[in-house]
């Protein structure tokens, strides 16, 4: 098998990477009526297979579960979270043969194996689903011609593809036809129906292809949304400690912090969030965020280009054929971190506190944000997915580290995007060396308005908020943000 994108002549390239349609509510008004009556057999039952099997058991769809043999005879995790739940479990040749739909929810790396497995056994014109296209794209998966392949892709991890669905909201979704295995014509409708299914249309869909899913996908997982909140949060608790903060402090400001900021973020863009700050310490943060991109822009550009290139998959897969070396000392030496380590002091922190107290993860959110929507529209991705993967998606990351640190991101999320997450982290921080140099508890730790008499420049703030407000990403946000009427405030610390 071939890396299927790079098959494709530059034209056609371009064509996919820009397959982007927001989807009107009115086109799901259907709802689950395609799939009703239909056999949904998952495989796998772990982040996004439980989560979206639940949603889609609570929308009235049938929903079981095949694990492989092992798992079952052993009882493992994905056992336990499948019969605990009350679904069906059985082994591929019991539940795949009446399978109307296959969803394939196992770890990226195990597609292959897996698809191998389960194809033999799919009836005559049954459907397969896929979360994310890697497997299709960066591998060049062939599937039988008379099975129709699509994904339904939530740009959302596991755990809050529910969460946001008990809310009665969504998490937006990605949906595409594989132009390869489109047989019968029903793709696009069983697609939809799947996304209503998961509630992904209250939050916004976006009508994709395999290849934009999976260029955008890698790409937002290894910097704004794993890679630099790791390196930000590390970075932010070292410095703290350094500088003589409580340890305790120190850490529960960094493992709820993020997500109070970007809960503003969700609501209201970097807009919002950056008007929670006081005008100095706003100022002051679109100064330090305009140097941090600076300092980033050329490793966001890298990531993006071995994505487009093939060269990041060829790297992970190498990793991969080698027993996971590179990922399994990474999640190792992440587990061993001071801030992994330093349980959440029994300290009251206030909303505003969080902003006041941590001007510097606001700068590393701005600049993060900004950066890998930028980096992803030049490589030739449409500015509503760009927002969907770079800045809605954001909070929903920093929701897993409120839960439960790095350790419950780095659990939660796939293992692709883990992986991502450690190249990331691993060439930022050094990066950032000079720069964190510089840093002090001004900027983390401590109030940035203490000793300040609040006085500003009115024509420099003018201009900073111009030129905030006026970032392709706020644009393209507030007119997504008008279709999520269905949004709820989240419960912070
Ligand atoms: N995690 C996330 O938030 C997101 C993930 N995705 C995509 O969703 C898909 C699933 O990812 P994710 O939910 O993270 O996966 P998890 O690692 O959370 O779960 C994988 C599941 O697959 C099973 N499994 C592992 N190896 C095999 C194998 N060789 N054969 C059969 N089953 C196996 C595991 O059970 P057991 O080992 O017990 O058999 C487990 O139930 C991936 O394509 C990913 O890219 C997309 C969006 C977000
Ligand atoms: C959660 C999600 O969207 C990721 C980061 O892409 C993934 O886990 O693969
Ligand atoms: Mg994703
Ligand atoms: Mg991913």
């Amino acid at each position: 098998m071939a890396n299927y994108f790079n098959t494709l002549p530059l034209r056609e390239k371009l064509n996919q990477l820009g397959v982007c349609d927001f989807m009107d509510s009115s086109e799901f008004l259907d709802g689950v009526s395609a799939l009703k009556g239909k056999k949904l057999v998952i495989v796998g039952c772990g982040a996004q297979g439980l989560n979206q099997g639940l949603n889609l058991r609570d929308s009235g769809l049938d929903v079981s579960y095949t694990l492989r043999k092992e798992a079952i005879e052993g009882k493992r995790d994905s056992w336990k979270n499948a019969t605990e739940n009350n679904f069906t479990v059985g082994t591929y040749e019991e539940l795949i043969p009446n399978a109307d739909i296959v969803i394939n929810l196992t770890p990226d790396k195990q597609h292959t194996t897996v698809v191998n497995a389960i194809m033999p056994l799919m009836k005559e014109g049954a459907t397969l689903l896929y979360s994310h296209g890697f497997n299709i794209v960066e591998e060049g998966m062939q599937i039988r011609k008379d099975l129709t392949v699509i994904m339904v892709a939530p740009k959302c991890p596991g755990s809050e593809v529910r969460a946001e669905y008990v809310r009665g909201f969504g998490v937006p979704t990605l949906i595409a036809v594989h132009p390869e295995n489109d047989p019968q014509g029903k793709g696009l409708a069983q697609a939809k129906a799947y996304c209503v299914g998961t509630g992904g249309h209250r939050a916004g869909v976006l009508k994709s292809s395999f290849v934009a899913e999976v260029k955008s996908d890698l790409m937002g997982e290894q910097t704004i949304l794993c890679g630099l909140l790791q390196t930000g949060s590390i970075l932010s608790f070292d410095k703290m400690v350094e500088k003589g903060i409580d340890a305790g402090y120190a850490s529960k400001l960094v493992q709820y912090g993020v997500e109070v900021i970007t809960e503003a973020l969700k609501q209201g863009g970097i807009t919002a969030m950056m008007d929670r700050l006081s005008n100095v310490a706003k100022i002051k943060a679109f100064e330090i965020s305009e140097e941090l991109k600076d300092i980033m822009r050329p490793l966001f550009q890298k990531h993006q280009d071995d994505i487009m290139s093939g060269e990041f998959s060829r790297t992970m897969m190498e990793d991969w054929a080698n027993g996971d070396k590179n990922l399994l000392k990474w999640r190792a030496e992440t587990g061993e971190t001071a801030f992994e380590k330093t349980p959440a002091g029994d300290v009251k922190i206030g909303e505003q506190e969080y902003f006041d107290n941590y001007t510097l993860m606001v700068a590393f959110v701005r600049a993060g944000v900004e950066l890998a929507f930028e980096t992803m529209v030049q490589a030739g991705i449409k500015p509503e997915s760009a927002y969907y993967e770079s800045l809605h998606e954001t909070p929903l990351i920093a929701n897993t580290i409120a839960r439960k640190k790095l350790f419950e991101m780095n659990r939660v999320i796939s293992d692709t995007a883990e992986y991502g997450c450690y190249l990331f982290d691993q060439a930022c921080k050094p990066l950032l060396g000079d720069f964190m140099k510089k840093v002090d508890t001004d900027l983390v730790g401590k109030n940035f308005n203490e000793g300040k008499d609040g006085a500003v420049d009115n024509r420099k703030l003018i201009d900073v908020n111009e030129a905030i407000r006026s970032h392709e990403v706020e644009q393209i946000g507030a007119t997504l943000r008008k279709a999520m009427t269905a949004m709820k405030a989240i419960k912070t610390a």
